[in-house]
């Protein structure tokens, strides 16, 4: 149900209650102003208990107001609880002044209690129209005191003006009269003094809610009844004063209502308010703080995983700065700004060992690094990033640089270009010092050349002697191109003229000393033989294993022509190209030793001609010399291929037989010497004197059988020239010269030298 529209809906709760009180007590007030005077049989004990109700109820609504929590004390419920402990008060001096009531200073009259009700009215009436019409003001508790002590002061004077000086009170009721106009107006004064709050109320009724405004209206409404009940009164024990009492309970308990709900009920109601408010926050403050410790538990995971992103970022920053501490060169990251100046944002730790240069110094400016550079390498690496910053390319390239300790160094440089934002460029780069390898490089050109400038033959194998590597003189000396050979043995220029622990040796030796060389015999492409000198060595890592084998050698056929042919004119005799005397020894060395070991004969025949002066002495010496070479040959042709023919010199010949192959072809040797010779147109004739000596146990030496030989060549001259006479050892030498000129081979007489040829 709506409120009236004079009423402020924020009054609604207790508007109707106390417009329906107030119409109720409207009707009792105006049936009991009906009603004839009713005489009850004594109304004293109820009429007591009601005023101790009053009191009671005065106390309560001081002790309500009073007691309020300090929040809801407001300045209107302390003037309230101060005129209601002064109402209580005097209403208790009201009853106790009552006829029948132990006297208090004074003995009790009805003038008496009604001066302190009209006191206690008075005062109720008063406080609360200062209540209704100051504004409802908050007070605080200190403020509380002053006016409940004014209130006290108040009705301590009352008191003490009633009950000390009665006589100067005006009167109110007179014995056997009934009460006197001064009451009367005194009543008048306070119905219209309650009129006056109930006018305020109803004003604040159209007012937004400050206070229980109903609940003072009906307190003001039954007070402004009860006093003009009270006005009707004419004694004690009329039902008016049993009524007026009652019309002034129920303004107590409209104002105990009012208080309770305004200084408790409402501030409880506001406080459960409050506190469902604070459940609530709480409520949502848990949720929140909830929600705020799992986003503090997400931020602190994100946090402890950042943390753990930045430790391993540290981690790696701390990695990556070792590794590139321990990079044999220098990571560098340089700037060359858009206003030319450059230098290097970072540099790894051995920049200053690679560039000899402070890294401070680098990383504010490097124009005086640039500066020590070459002009023309300076040039060349300016060139090279100018070009790679225009096509955004890498640059490799590599220059000298004067370290100030370690001399001109080469260095070389890997770098990217970024184009900043900005303006200018940024490089990461690597520079190492390649000096090393540079001059290894070199020295590898340089090998390289003498490899194939090389007039030696020069090959390389490998471990397992397969050829990796062969130079063109190589190829020039065997005849091999190199796809021919390479991945091949060298075993393929073999000539088959070693015998197999020939290459055993050469092995042996190479593990051994690491070395060879000596004469090898091998067969070039086109099956030619040939010899070469040849130097072996072995290449070993750094573990002493053999990885290669390095053979050099040089084609020596021509020298061992030379060689043959001086070694042939060593030993043989230019004009016949028999063995000459060196020659002769040596085989007859050999020989015997051969017939020594083997038991089988030797025989040494020295042969002289007769005759050949006469030849060179007619003809002359060419004449002489062709007849020699004829003879000669002539001779060779007699003895056999293991037998040999020697020239001494002159005339002189010398033939080596040996006796285990038959009788000795001494005739024939006298014969074919003593046949014409044809020089020239001539047929000339000589024959040949033949001194023969057999080896024995006794002349095995060179000398002496050359010796016995010779010996008997002259006994065989001495006999007459033409024949064979064979070394006698026991014979003396006069029996050895008559045994020549007898028994020794003889030729046929020699012809004319000179005679023409048939
Ligand atoms: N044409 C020529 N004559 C030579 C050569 N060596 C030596 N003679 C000559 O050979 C001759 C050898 O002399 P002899 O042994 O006395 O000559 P002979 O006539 O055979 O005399 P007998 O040996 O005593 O029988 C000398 O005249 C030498 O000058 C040579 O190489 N060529």
């Amino acid at each position: 149900m709506m409120p009236p529209a004079a009423i402020h809906p924020s009054h609604q709760p207790e508007a109707w209650f106390t417009l329906i009180a107030l119409a109720l007590l409207a009707l009792l007030w105006l049936a009991l102003l009906a009603l004839p005077p009713i005489f009850p049989p004594s109304s004293l004990p109820l009429q007591i208990g009601l005023e101790t109700l009053g009191i009671v109820f005065a106390t309560l609504i001081f002790a309500v107001a009073w007691s309020a929590p300090s929040a809801s004390t407001s300045r209107n419920a302390c003037i309230l609880a101060g005129t209601f402990l002064g109402v209580a008060l005097l209403s208790f001096s009201h009853l106790l002044s009552l006829p029948g009531m132990p006297g208090i200073v004074t003995p009790g009259s009805f003038e008496k209690a009604i001066n302190f009700w009209l006191a206690a009215q008075l005062l109720a009436a008063s406080g609360l129209l200062a209540a209704l019409w100051l504004p409802w003001q908050q007070a605080s508790l200190s403020q509380r005191w002053p006016k409940l002590l004014a209130v006290l002061a108040l009705v301590a004077a009352i008191h003490a003006w009633l009950l000390w000086a009665p006589h100067t009170v005006p009167r109110t009721y007179i014995e056997g009269v009934g009460p006197t106009p001064v009451k009367q107006a005194l009543e008048a004064l306070l119905v219209g003094l309650y009129l006056l709050v109930v006018l305020r109320l109803v004003w604040l009724w159209r007012r937004p809610r400050a206070f229980n405004v109903g609940g003072l209206l009906g307190a003001a409404a039954a007070m402004a009844m009860g006093v003009a009940l009270f006005a009707q009164y004419a004694g004690a024990n009329e039902l008016f004063s049993v009524c007026d009492h009652l019309f002034h309970l129920l303004p107590y308990l409209f104002l105990y209502r009012a208080l309770f709900v305004e200084t408790l009920l409402t501030p409880h109601q506001a406080l459960q308010a409050r506190t469902l408010e604070l459940e609530q926050a709480r409520a949502n403050l848990e949720r929140e703080h909830l929600r705020l410790q799992n986003a503090l538990d997400a931020s602190q995971i994100e946090i402890s995983e950042r943390k753990q992103a930045q430790a391993e970022r540290e981690a790696l920053t701390r990695q990556l700065s070792d590794l590139a501490a321990n990079v044999p060169g220098v990571l560098f990251s340089y700037l060359h700004g858009p206003d030319g100046g450059h230098h290097c944002d970072y540099l790894s730790q051995r920049a200053e060992a690679v560039c000899g240069v402070a890294r401070g110094l680098l990383q504010v400016d490097v124009s005086h690094l640039m500066a020590r550079l070459r002009t023309r390498d300076r040039l060349r690496l300016m060139r090279a990033m100018a070009e790679a910053e225009l096509l955004g390319g890498p640059v490799h390239t590599t220059f000298r640089l004067p370290h100030p300790e370690r001399g001109l160094r080469w260095i070389e440089i890997s770098a990217q270009p970024h184009h900043q934002p900005g303006g200018g460029v940024l490089w990461h780069g690597y520079a190492q010092d390649v000096t090393r390898a540079h001059t290894d490089q070199e020295w590898l050109r340089l090998s390289d050349k003498v490899f194939e400038a090389s007039q030696s033959g020069i090959f390389v194998t490998d471990a397992r002697r397969r050829l990796v590597k062969v130079n063109p003189a190589f190829t020039e000396i065997t005849g091999y191109p190199p796809d021919e050979v390479l991945g091949r043995s060298p075993k393929l220029l073999g000539s088959g003229q070693h015998d197999p622990q020939f290459f055993t040796r050469m092995l042996d030796t190479l593990a051994q000393h690491g070395r060879w060389q000596g004469e090898v015999w091998n067969r070039r492409r086109s099956g030619e033989l040939y010899a070469q000198w040849l130097a072996a060595s072995c290449i070993r890592n750094e573990s002493s294993e053999i990885t290669h084998y390095l053979a050099v050698f040089t084609d020596i056929s021509g020298l061992k022509a030379h060689e043959q042919q001086l070694d042939h004119l060593a030993n043989h005799d230019m004009l016949t190209g028999l063995p000459n005397r060196r020659l002769l020894r040596d085989r007859l060395q050999q020989a015997i030793a051969y017939s020594q070991r083997n038991g089988s004969g030797l025989a040494v025949a020295v042969l002289d001609l007769d005759g050949f002066k006469p030849v060179n002495d007619a003809h002359g010496h060419a004449v002489g010399d062709k007849l020699l070479a004829e003879v000669a040959l002539r001779l060779r042709e007699v003895v056999r291929a293991d037998e040999t023919v020697a020239r001494l010199g002159g005339d002189e010949f010398v033939l080596l037989f040996r006796e285990n192959h038959g009788p000795l072809p001494l005739e024939r040797v006298l014969q074919t010497v003593q046949e014409p010779i044809w020089v020239n147109g001539l047929s000339l004739r000589v024959g040949a004197s033949v001194g023969l000596s057999r080896l024995r146990a006794d002349n095995a030496s060179v000398e002496q059988l050359l010796q016995e030989a010779d010996q008997a060549m002259y006994q065989a001259k001495s006999a007459g020239r033409n024949r064979c006479v064979t070394y006698n050892p026991s014979a003396s030498k006069q029996e050895r010269a008559e045994a020549a000129a007898g028994a020794a081979t003889r030729a046929p007489a020699l012809p004319h030298n000179g005679e023409t040829p048939p």
